[in-house]
């Protein structure tokens, strides 16, 4: 047992990555039923691959019979006359082989590509249908390297792994027979090392497994420290913090390289101790035959293509000992896949989900209390409100108040944990999820510009508005102007996060792709952050425009936008502890009317900002 702690220590990886988790093994049958029903699209295929592989050593035997009659009967009797039918016959053959080879290598890659394109966009569909919780607990660079690197990897586990496995076993049935028909005492004396084979491949295999799984954890690893410092270079550089990150992702790095060397360490061990036993053989199989063919037992070209058959021998079984730790590599990502997998989504449809036609767009909180997964303290407790259709109703409060939180609720992101929300006097969580989705049109904290033309950035809203109701938007939301003096007019790129633009066209933008969506219930949540005061100003007319005849509920603790609400719900660590109209809560002088004081010395509610 020693040398296999030293074996171990060979492949010992660098500090444990403190920036992915691992997966939990999977044991490699339950990794192929796991993955097999990807295969559906592929499976009719499965004949012709099988053929092929079937066929492809047939023709390979061939020529080396070819070979022997070509020594028995060309070479050594010194006779051309056979060479008539042996030389096309031969070329027949390798044209054969050729045709046979780009058949295989077509459908074969055709059903691998297949497979990777069913498994990856079902992988995508899964990550996009998880809840928000997810993402904020994963890093997303670690996701986003298990849907590229560890898919492929799957793709080894399960296909190319198996038809370069059953191409082996044919291979291995093909030749032994071959070889036991010319001399059946050489082959078995060939085959007493095959068991060496077996238990080397064995022995290396957990090792791979290993190292395997430690490369593609550092994978994500990396991925996610790129995605990180990268998708924040603003505040990485502002800092000066790129020394910082270049740290991070170089140790990740040298995690990966000290694993790719643990398992270049053990490749390199295992090569050379098959090659030996290879050679063993090898040399016991030509005393043997030597001896056999001074006998006068065996003809030159038997012996010749004896010698061949066993190279073409212990090529399978090296390949099958090679597969078993290609295997093992690849489950480590096929753990990373299920893994993914195995996540469910905290927010659910039912199975008899009920179907909301266009909804009225009455929207209560019944009792509601909600934690965030992991916290401890509640973010909303026991909150109650009521929004008639068409109604407006404020959520204010200081920052960390549950104001953004109970948005979150209103959109299905999350479930209360006790209470209610309802659209329309039924429980979100009765409804279907896309309906609910439907009815409510955001225009959030910050700015979701994406990256396209500001055609398709407000197009987002609903695809197939047409040009005419794109202009009318833009025009509504006081877009249409600075849209039209941009260089390209609506097919401006606006770059990443809307770089292109300033806040306030950004917002407009955002109001444009709400108005195009026309929901009953809009949810506004501080849709004047980051503006200065004449770009709030602006912003107030194609809110109200957008607001009418729409159940807003609108969020902000700048008091701005807020002041002729039908309602104001004033949340104090998540709890509501005033409601009332502007000029009734005023009058009673509590939290409110303290928070209004504060923006007017602050100054953030600019005079007139009111909704009509
Ligand atoms: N994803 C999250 N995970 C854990 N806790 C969270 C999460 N988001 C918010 N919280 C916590 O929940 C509470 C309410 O936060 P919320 O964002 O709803 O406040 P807010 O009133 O919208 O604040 P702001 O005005 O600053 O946006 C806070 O204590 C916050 O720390």
């Amino acid at each position: 047992m020693a040398h296999v702690s030293r074996l171990r220590r060979l492949v010992s990886v660098a500090e444990p990555s403190d920036v992915v988790a691992a997966a939990p093994p999977v044991p490699p049958l339950a990794v192929f039923r796991r993955f097999w029903p990807y295969t559906r699209g592929g499976r009719r295929w499965f004949v012709p691959v099988a053929l092929f592989t079937l066929i492809g050593p047939g023709l390979d035997a061939a020529e080396l019979w070819l070979f022997k009659i070509l020594v028995d009967d060309v070479l050594v009797p010194r006779d051309i006359g056979p060479l008539r039918w042996i030389a096309p016959t031969y070329l027949g053959l390798v044209v054969g082989s050729g045709v046979l080879g780009f058949a295989d290598d077509m459908t074969s890659t055709w059903v691998g590509e297949h497979f990777l394109l069913t498994l990856r966009s079902d992988v995508f569909r899964h990550v996009q249908g998880l809840s928000l919780g997810f993402f904020e607990r994963r890093r997303l660079g670690d996701v986003l390297s298990r849907l590229t690197g560890d898919v492929d990897a799957v793709e080894t586990f399960l296909l190319s792994g198996v038809t370069d496995a059953l191409s082996y076993v044919v291979r291995l049935g093909v030749f032994l027979g071959l070889l036991l028909a010319l001399q059946w005492e050489l082959t078995l004396l060939a085959l007493v090392l095959v068991p060496l084979f077996w238990a080397a491949a064995r022995h290396f295999s957990g090792l791979v497994k290993d190292a395997s799984r430690e490369r593609r954890l550092r994978s994500g690893s990396i991925g996610a420290v790129a995605e990180e410092a990268l998708g924040n270079v603003a505040l990485v550089q502002a800092y000066n913090r790129q020394d910082r990150e270049q740290r991070r992702f170089e140790r990740e790095n040298t995690g990966r390289l000290r694993a790719a060397m643990a398992s270049a360490r053990i490749h390199a061990v295992y090569a050379p101790v098959v090659e030996l036993i290879e050679v063993c053989g090898v040399l016991a199989v030509l005393a043997l035959g030597t001896w056999k063919l001074s006998q006068g037992q065996l003809t030159l070209g038997g012996l010749l293509v004896f010698l061949a058959l066993i190279g073409k021998l212990y090529g399978p079984v090296r390949g099958l000992s090679r597969l078993g730790t290609a295997f093992y590599a690849a489950s480590a990502s096929a753990e990373r896949i299920i893994e993914l997998l195995d996540q469910r989504p905290q927010v659910v449809e039912p199975a008899a989900a009920r179907r909301l036609g266009r909804a009225r767009g009455e929207v209560e909180f019944d009792g509601v209390s909600f934690r965030y997964p992991g916290t401890s303290s509640w973010a909303l407790s026991e909150v109650s409100f009521h929004v008639a259709p068409g109604e407006t109703l404020a959520l204010v409060g200081a920052s960390g108040a549950g104001k953004s939180t109970a948005a979150g609720l209103l959109l299905r992101f999350y479930d209360p944990d006790r209470g209610s929300v309802r659209l329309d006097g039924t429980d979100l969580r009765e409804l279907c999820l896309a309906d609910v989705r439907d009815s409510v049109a955001v225009v959030l904290q910050e700015t979701l510009v994406l990256h396209g033309t500001v055609r398709e950035n407000i197009a987002y809203g609903r695809p197939e508005a047409t040009e005419a109701e794109i202009v009318a938007a833009a025009r509504a939301a006081d877009a249409h102007e600075f849209v039209e003096a941009l260089p390209q007019g609506y097919d401006t790129p606006v770059g990443r996060h809307g770089r292109a633009l300033s806040g306030g066209q950004c917002q407009r933008l955002a109001v444009a792709r709400a108005m195009i969506r026309d929901a009953p219930v809009l949810l506004l949540d501080e849709p004047t952050t980051g503006l200065d005061m004449s770009s709030g100003l602006r912003i107030m007319d194609p809110l109200r425009r957008l607001m009418a005849g729409r159940t807003t509920v609108v969020i902000s603790h700048n008091l701005l936008t807020v002041r002729d609400a039908t309602r104001i719900v004033v949340l104090d660590h998540g709890r509501v502890v005033e409601s009332g109209t502007h000029a009734g809560l005023l009058a009673r002088d509590g939290p409110y009317a303290r928070l209004h004081r504060l923006n007017a010395l602050t100054g953030s509610a600019p005079p007139g900002a009111v909704l009509s």
